[in-house]
Formats: C-alpha cells, sequence, structure tokens
C-alpha cells in the first residue's frame, strides 16, 4: 500500500516521467506515482525515488472515475502541497549544475504534481535576497533554491527580513521576538557542500528533495541571529571562528577550484597551527530537555523538537528563552545568567543543528536538534596540532569528537563573544608570540599569524570579531521532514 500523502500524481495511460517522459494513451489504464523509498550508500538518510504502478480497468468509465476520485483524495489531503512555487537556480554554485539539475529531475516533477512555478536563473550574486526582500510575493506559496548553502542563506535572509517588514520589526535590535515566516523553503541541492539539505533531508539528491516539496513535507528550523553594532546576518549551520573563519577566508582566494578549495585551504589552514584569545559566554539551555552528550539523534517526528513546539505555540516570545535585559548594553542585571570563559581557542563553533555533510556524515554536533529552540557551542580550546587534527578527523567518523580533554559542548540559547578586555591592541601579537606553539608552514599562507580570526557564517565571511548571537527557535519551515530511521521503512536497496 501507499499512504495518499505520499502519492505524488496520477495520470492517464501508461506513462513514464524520469528520467524522459513517455505517453501511451490507451483508454483503459492509469498510472500511479508515488514515492518509493531505497536504502542510500553511504548516507545516513533514505533516498526517495518516483515508484510508478500501472492499473487496467475493464472500461474508460471506470478508469476515469479512478482517476477523479484518486486525485480528489490527494488533493484534499495534503494542505500544504504547494500549488505556486518561486524558484531561483543558481547557475554557478557548486560545480554549475543548477541549471540542468532543475529541468532535467525537478521540473518534471512538480509538473506531474500540478505545481506551477515562476522561475528565475541569477545573474548576480544577492539577487535572490533582494527579489524576496522587495518584490510582491503573493500567490506563492514557498521559495525553492537549486544551488548550496551560500543560495539558501540568501533565500535565509530575503525571507526572514521580508517577514520582518511586513510585522514592523527591527532585525537589528537582538532582543525582539522575530516573526516565523510563513512561506515554506525548498532546497534542491546543488552546491559544494549542501550543509543544510543534508543535515534536513539526510542525502544529498534533487529528486529526494523535490518529492518532499512535492508532497508538502514541513521542518521546521531554528535559526541564530548574529548581531554587531548595527548590522545582523543569520546562521543555521555554522557559525565559527578561528579554524573555519580562517579555512573560509583562504578558501575565497581559490573559488576556481570548486568544491575541492575547503579540503586544500583547510589542509593550509590546518598547517598554519592558530589559535586566538577570546572570552566567550554563552546561555545554558535547560538540561533537563536535553544534552548534546545525550548521544540521541534528531530524527523524523523527533520528540525533543515537537515538545519545543507546544512550547514555542504557547509562549511564541520565550524563542530562545530571554529576557530583554539580557541583551541591554551588556550590563544588564541578569548578567548573573551568563556563563564566562576566557583563553585561547582553536575554534569556537555555534551551531543550531548538527551540521551534518558528506565530508562530516554525523556532523559537527551529531545530537543537535534541527527545532528545539537550542543550538550547540563547542570550544576547542588551544592544543597540540595532533590534538586538534584528532578532533577534526573524528568528525569523518562514529567517533566522539567531544571526548577530548581540550573540548568542550554546551546546549544554549545565546552567545556572546569578544576579546579580551585586559590586553591592548598590541598585546596580542606578543601574546601569539609567546604562546602559539611554532606553525609548520605559517608563511605559506601568511606571514605572521593575524591576532584575530574572522566569523564563518554559514559560508560567509563576517569581517567582525565581537558578535552577540541569540537562537530563534523555529523561525522557518522548509519542505523537508528529517532524516529518516532507515530501521522504521521498508525500502529497496
Ligand atoms: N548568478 C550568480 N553569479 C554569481 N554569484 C552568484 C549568482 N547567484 C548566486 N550567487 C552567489 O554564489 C554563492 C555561492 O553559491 P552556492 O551556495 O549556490 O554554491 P557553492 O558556494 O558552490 O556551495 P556551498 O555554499 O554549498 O559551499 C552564493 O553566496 C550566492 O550569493
Ligand atoms: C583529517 C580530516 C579532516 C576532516 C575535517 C572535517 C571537518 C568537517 C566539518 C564540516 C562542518 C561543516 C559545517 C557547515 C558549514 C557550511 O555552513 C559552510 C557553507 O557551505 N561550509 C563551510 O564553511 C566549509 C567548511 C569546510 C571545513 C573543512
Ligand atoms: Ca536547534
Amino acid at each position: 500500500s501507499v499512504p495518499v500523502s505520499e502519492v505524488v500524481g496520477v495520470e492517464e495511460g501508461r506513462v513514464h516521467i524520469l528520467p524522459k517522459k513517455s505517453v501511451e494513451d490507451t483508454d483503459k489504464d492509469f498510472t500511479v506515482f508515488y514515492v518509493k523509498r531505497c536504502r542510500s550508500g553511504g548516507s545516513y538518510g533514505l533516498l526517495w525515488t518516483l515508484g510508478r504502478t500501472q492499473f487496467s480497468c475493464p472500461s474508460r468509465v471506470l478508469r476515469d472515475q479512478w482517476i477523479k476520485d484518486l486525485r480528489a483524495a490527494v488533493k484534499n489531503y495534503g494542505p500544504l502541497r504547494p500549488r505556486r512555487l518561486l524558484v531561483f537556480i543558481n547557475p554557478f554554485g557548486g560545480k554549475k549544475k543548477g541549471r540542468k539539475i532543475y529541468y532535467s529531475l525537478v521540473a518534471p516533477l512538480f509538473e506531474l504534481a500540478g505545481i506551477s512555478s515562476h522561475v528565475i536563473v541569477t545573474e548576480r550574486a544577492n539577487q535572490a535576497r533582494d527579489h524576496l526582500l522587495k518584490k510582491d510575493l503573493t500567490g506563492f506559496d514557498g521559495v525553492v533554491c537549486v544551488g548550496g548553502d551560500g543560495m539558501f542563506s540568501e533565500i535565509l535572509h530575503g525571507l526572514i527580513g521580508r517577514t520582518q517588514q511586513e510585522a514592523g520589526i527591527c532585525e537589528n535590535d537582538p532582543s525582539a521576538a522575530l516573526q516565523p515566516c510563513s512561506l515554506h523553503i525548498g532546497i534542491i541541492p546543488a552546491g559544494s557542500t549542501d550543509c543544510v539539505c543534508y543535515a534536513t533531508v539526510g542525502v544529498i539528491d534533487p529528486v529526494t528533495s523535490a518529492l518532499h516539496i512535492v508532497i508538502g513535507d514541513s521542518q521546521p528550523l531554528d535559526v541564530c541571529s548574529v548581531h554587531q553594532a548595527l548590522t545582523h546576518r543569520y546562521s543555521v549551520s555554522l557559525l565559527g571562528y578561528g579554524f573555519y573563519g580562517d579555512v573560509l577566508a583562504e578558501s575565497e582566494k581559490h573559488r576556481w577550484m570548486g568544491p575541492l578549495r575547503y579540503d586544500f585551504s583547510g589542509t593550509m589552514v590546518y598547517l598554519c597551527n592558530r589559535s586566538y584569545a577570546g572570552v566567550v559566554q554563552y546561555i545554558p539551555a535547560d538540561p533537563v530537555l536535553s544534552s548534546p552528550r545525550d548521544r540521541t539523534r534528531c530524527l523524523s517526528g523527533c520528540s525533543v523538537c515537537s515538545r519545543s513546539t507546544d512550547r514555542l505555540v504557547r509562549h511564541p516570545s520565550d524563542s530562545g528563552s530571554l529576557h530583554k535585559s539580557h541583551y541591554g548594553h551588556f550590563n544588564s542585571h541578569s548578567e548573573d545568567e551568563w556563563v564566562t570563559v576566557e583563553g585561547r581557542f582553536r575554534c569556537v563553533s555555534l551551531t543550531c543543528m548538527s551540521s551534518s555533510c558528506p565530508r562530516s556524515p554525523l556532523g559537527l554536533s551529531p545530537s543537535a536538534h534541527l527545532a528545539d529552540g537550542t543550538g550547540d557551542l563547542i570550544l576547542v580550546w588551544n592544543t597540540n596540532p595532533l590534538g586538534f587534527l584528532k578532533y577534526l578527523y573524528r568528525h569523518t567518523g562514529a567517533q566522539d569528537q567531544f571526548d577530548l580533554p581540550f573540548v568542550e559542548v554546551h546546549r544554549v540559547t545565546a552567545v556572546r563573544f569578544s576579546l579580551p578586555s585586559s590586553k591592548e591592541e598590541g598585546e596580542y601579537e606578543e601574546i601569539d608570540k609567546q604562546k602559539t606553539p611554532d606553525s609548520f608552514l605559517c608563511g605559506l599562507c601568511c606571514a605572521t599569524p593575524p591576532p584575530v580570526s574572522v566569523w564563518n557564517c554559514d559560508g560567509e565571511i563576517l569581517p567582525v570579531t565581537e558578535v552577540f548571537c541569540r537562537i530563534h527557535g523555529q523561525l522557518l519551515r522548509l519542505y523537508a521532514r528529517g532524516i529518516e530511521d532507515q530501521a522504521r521503512h521498508n525500502c529497496s536497496e
């Protein structure tokens, strides 16, 4: 049997859609298309393909009745099934195959499901963001992004910005309770890392993602707002200072290498062996609800996230469970709720989700939740090069990367990062010279190690040091359902 919720479309005759459409228009036959699951080699989620079954009826009248009733059942079933979508394609993302992926694999499925789409192939960076901020979006149920994490970030900024504009909310105010976005976002992976897709679907596969869009799946997602002076940015997968900031800054110089630029830059930055001084402050999340070391995984239908939905629906302003006084001028009366640590770090990372990706199948924080209103703060203290390599290497397998003496992880609702106030600018270079272990190869990419790093905000460089971050629970909704547990589904190999 196939649940009605997973029927994609019903067509007259004997029909094939993928890889190429073909129709044999017979009187008594009809074809039902539905979601079919299969295991994916190497990935944790399930691959979805387009299943098809042909039916033959004794008469044309009976066949037409079946088609009519099945289509009505499908139509009535899912209120979240999109009817009209706005699609942005980045023709230059990843291996530059965005256009081909959309027209050969995705558009035929949208057509089969009766979805009409308005397609914009971007001609410049930030075109999608600006469109969402300024143009008329009436009639659209969702926005589809064909590209990588950078393209998703554009859509994220455009949609959140538009929603706050319309609600009259000031995004630069870190204490503002942001309005959740009403339009859903669908991601068709066509980038270099595709971390948001991997962490919310479990595989990087355009057909799987298109099918999640077609059947109107809905996955809420936490978003971190990052504030500095009067500017703001949003992050869902990685807000990282130190190693990940340096890797990104280095990789931007080698964009021409395509997806390989991260491997090259990662190696270069590792060899530079840098660490940075900083003060990290955070507000711990309620430890009764969950822990980043509880070895659970946020899977489709996750109970921790469902309970958070109830909490956030009952107290919408509770998103992040902070008081306005937390933000004040950084000296409010709730200062005692902040935990403060100071020292030298290899990297400081904050993620709202596991951030699993093909490079790291369990992710930066394997037990993080997609929609629990919290983020995981990972502090990697300065250590010797071999220790740091061990930490990085553990991301590639199942060994616990937090089980190392120089690594800490905390579930949090807000984070502040600043430079130690007692040290004057000039003193940093002195400290760096004294405390940084000799780098093997520093000089390849920099003459002397810089005193500060930059932030990597979902793959975009933030050239600032001191930031204030807050997690907004379930601010967005994706056309996805989280990673499906392979053990709970019958599927073909
Ligand atoms: N037409 C365009 N020309 C140049 N840049 C574009 C265009 N459209 C989008 N962009 C920008 O390209 C950047 C990278 O795109 P995208 O995320 O799709 O691919 P990627 O960098 O290969 O993948 P990933 O972000 O997963 O590493 C985005 O930040 C986006 O703003
Ligand atoms: C010895 C083996 C070492 C292996 C190291 C593996 C470490 C992998 C951790 C990967 C975490 C990715 C988090 C996601 C970040 C994305 O928002 C961002 C945009 O796509 N990607 C990067 O910044 C790209 C960052 C790339 C870092 C290497
Ligand atoms: Ca979360």
